[in-house]
């Protein structure tokens, strides 16, 4: 009965560079918060992100960063995580390929784990702008495994590729990405 489990704070990471990208997004946070063990805390803002790694010639990703209070465990978590991927249609195939929708938990609480499975916090979250730098905007004194997020993002090979929030466009998106 994970409902009855104290809560702990979570946060998680969303991109998406196919299809209608902010469309997916919004209704991807609705879906991640639809559960009783999943209250939503806070939102970042959406930025436009340049693809790191996979296939060449990728589109650009929108990501964004919400925290949650949650009383599932973290592999129930990241579970609930992957059934909102597939709700979105994601299919996994090509490693860092594009995707309608991609959610990876980035901290749970203070917890430290190797697993393959659930690495926590995400193995590769304090090298990704794409990650820090909305989590910054969302709370300038985050703090991922003992460094200031904002300082992360600073330092973080991709932040080049990143564009400001008030500069994506809010005109609805052509579907082909
Ligand atoms: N913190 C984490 N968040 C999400 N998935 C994780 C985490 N740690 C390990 N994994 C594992 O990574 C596997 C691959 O995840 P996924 O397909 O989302 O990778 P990716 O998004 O392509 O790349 P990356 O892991 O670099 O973000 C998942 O099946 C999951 O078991
Ligand atoms: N810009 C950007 N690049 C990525 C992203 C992402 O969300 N945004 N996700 C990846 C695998 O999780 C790999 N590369």
């Amino acid at each position: 009965m994970s409902a009855t489990r104290p809560l702990t704070r979570a946060i998680l990471a969303l991109g998406s560079n196919l299809g209608e990208r902010r469309g997916t997004l919004s209704a991807a946070v609705g879906d991640l918060v639809d559960r009783p063990e999943v209250r939503l805390v806070d939102v970042s803002p959406v930025v436009s992100t340049t693809a790191v790694g996979g296939p060449p010639g990728q589109p650009d990703f929108l990501n964004m960063v919400i925290a949650v209070d949650t009383s599932f465990d973290p592999y129930e978590l990241l579970a609930h995580c992957q059934s909102v991927e597939l709700a979105h249609h994601r299919v996994r195939e090509v490693r860092w390929a594009a995707r309608t929708l991609d959610v990876d938990v980035i901290s749970y609480g203070d917890v430290v784990s190797e697993d393959p499975v659930l690495t926590l916090p995400h193995p590769r979250a304090a090298q990704r702008a794409f990650v820090l730098y909305p989590w910054a905007l969302m709370d300038p004194q985050a703090v991922l495994s003992g460094h200031l997020v904002s300082e992360l993002a600073a330092a973080a090979p991709d932040m080049r590729g990143i564009v400001h929030a008030e500069l994506v466009s809010l005109e609805p998106e052509d579907p082909q990405g």
